[in-house]
């Protein structure tokens, strides 16, 4: 059984047990084809055998770094985007606490980690050297492709200032470039630069690239242990390679909400009930976007942080078109407990609460919200983390790359490509000036003038 568990029961008056079986020989066609590299895009799998698969040297090296980081930064600054981005940014939130940067020195031993060049903000960019101030720095730059503008741009931003403070070569000293192998320029420029390199294997994409390089560093960096982290997905691994279909949680919620989009239900809400799953979210929301999103195909990843949201987004939910279906994200074990003191003379009337934990209002929030939203028309799956650690962490990760290859293959695309995302890039380059973009760049004028 794997570590992560999917629990169907809320969606089961909007699809049967029937329909799950009718889909079994399809899941497990899409599966031989991931763990058998035989499906489209099969040049991208390298994420499928990865935990067990990974390049051990280099593992060690990216401990190595984040020690040398951890002594001698109070900040690292992680520049990159999409997959180059979120996941080390969820990790981060997830495994450690909510104001991990706030901490005061002292009883955080890490340093404070930024994340740039994930936007196009001037302003952003200044507010981070302004907080950074005349502390010691450090710059993980993180680039598949290595071409990427708003990296690019913020690393430029950032290695200036690293060579203004510290020269150089001091600056080289405290640059960690993850890149591909050879290609690229930020590959070619840290060669040049003598930065270290750590690489983003070629089969993986940057969706699933969390638990290569790309995350691991600035994890490792945050102080959370990134072996734990590859167990979990190890174990994951095995226990969704070798399960069969009734038994297999990743495959059944891959046909779970296949079924009910195709009976309508067109948008997928991801539901946590914890502040810092909020960018495990975001993280799923490129995971499933691009991986599904094309040929005019594919759910709508959409999410909500709750109960947060349902003083904003519950009404819609509740009550607005009936095209929702809803995933929980339910923590098992919260991280650590509040319990609500009794009161003198009840003035708010809360003391039926004294005694109580926090995880068990928010835990009777999530089972009323659900009741509610099943009542109101919204199927409502859950997939229980047993708790927040970096096994549970691995293993969720996983669990939702397998999910995707096997909901993607379902769907009939191929989930390894994400050929749409290079239209806007055309249009900013050529709008921008970009040499060889000339053409493209006086159509996009005339039109502009036109309308
Ligand atoms: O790692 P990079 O090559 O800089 O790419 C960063 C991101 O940007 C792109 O435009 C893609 O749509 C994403 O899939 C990718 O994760």
């Amino acid at each position: 059984m794997g570590c992560i568990q999917f629990d169907l029961r809320g969606a089961l008056s909007f699809l049967s047990e029937r329909e799950l079986v009718q889909m079994e020989q399809a899941a497990e066609t899409a599966k031989d084809e991931l763990v058998e590299h035989t499906g489209a895009g099969n040049d991208f799998h390298g994420w499928v055998d990865l935990p067990e698969a990974y390049d051990r040297e280099e593992f060690a090296r990216i401990q190595k770094a984040a020690a040398k980081i951890q002594g001698d930064s109070d900040v690292l600054v992680v520049a990159g985007i999409g997959g180059s981005y979120l996941g080390a940014r969820a990790a981060i939130e997830f495994l450690r606490q909510g104001f991990y940067n706030q901490l005061p020195k002292g009883e955080r031993k890490t340093p404070e980690i930024y994340f740039v060049g994930n936007n196009m903000s001037g302003q952003y960019m200044n507010a981070l050297i302004d907080v950074i101030g005349e502390r010691d720095f450090s710059v993980n730059v993180i680039s598949k492709s290595g071409t990427t503008t708003e990296t690019a741009i913020s690393f430029r931003v950032f290695k200036t200032l690293l060579e203004k403070k510290y020269g150089k070569a001091g600056a080289a000293s405290r640059i960690y470039a993850t890149t591909d192998k050879q290609r690229g320029a930020l590959k070619q420029l840290a060669d040049r630069e003598g930065y270290e390199c750590f690489v983003i294997p070629d089969d993986v994409g940057g969706r699933f690239s969390v638990l290569t390089a790309v995350g691991l560093l600035p994890i490792a960096v945050s102080g959370a242990d990134i072996s734990r982290l590859m167990e979990g997905a190890a174990a994951e691994r095995q226990a969704l390679l070798t399960e069969a279909y009734a038994d297999n949680d990743a495959m059944r919620y891959a046909v779970a909400r296949t079924v009910l989009n195709r009976k309508g239900k067109e948008v997928e809400v991801l539901a946590n009930y914890e502040p810092s799953l909020a960018m495990i979210s975001e993280w799923w929301k490129q995971l499933f976007g691009e991986s599904e999103g094309k040929d005019q195909k594919g759910i709508l990843p959409h999410s909500v942080n709750l109960t947060t949201d349902l003083h904003s987004m519950g009404q819609y939910i509740q009550d607005g078109r009936r095209i929702l279906m809803e995933t929980v994200l339910n923590v098992e074990q919260p991280k650590n407990e509040l319990v609500i003191e009794e009161e003198a003379g009840d003035p708010d009337g809360l003391n039926y609460l004294a005694g109580k934990t926090m995880d068990f209002v928010c835990k009777n929030a999530m089972r009323g919200t659900k009741l509610a939203h099943i009542d109101g028309g919204v199927p409502v799956m859950q997939i229980n983390i047993p708790a927040q650690d970096e096994y549970s962490l691995g293993a969720l990760f996983y669990f939702f790359e397998f999910a995707v290859g096997v909901s993607g293959y379902l769907l009939g695309v191929n989930p390894f490509d994400q050929p749409g995302v290079e239209s806007y890039k055309r249009n900013m380059f050529a709008l921008l000036g970009k040499p060889g973009y000339e053409k493209e760049r006086e159509a996009l004028l005339a039109r502009e003038a036109q309308e």
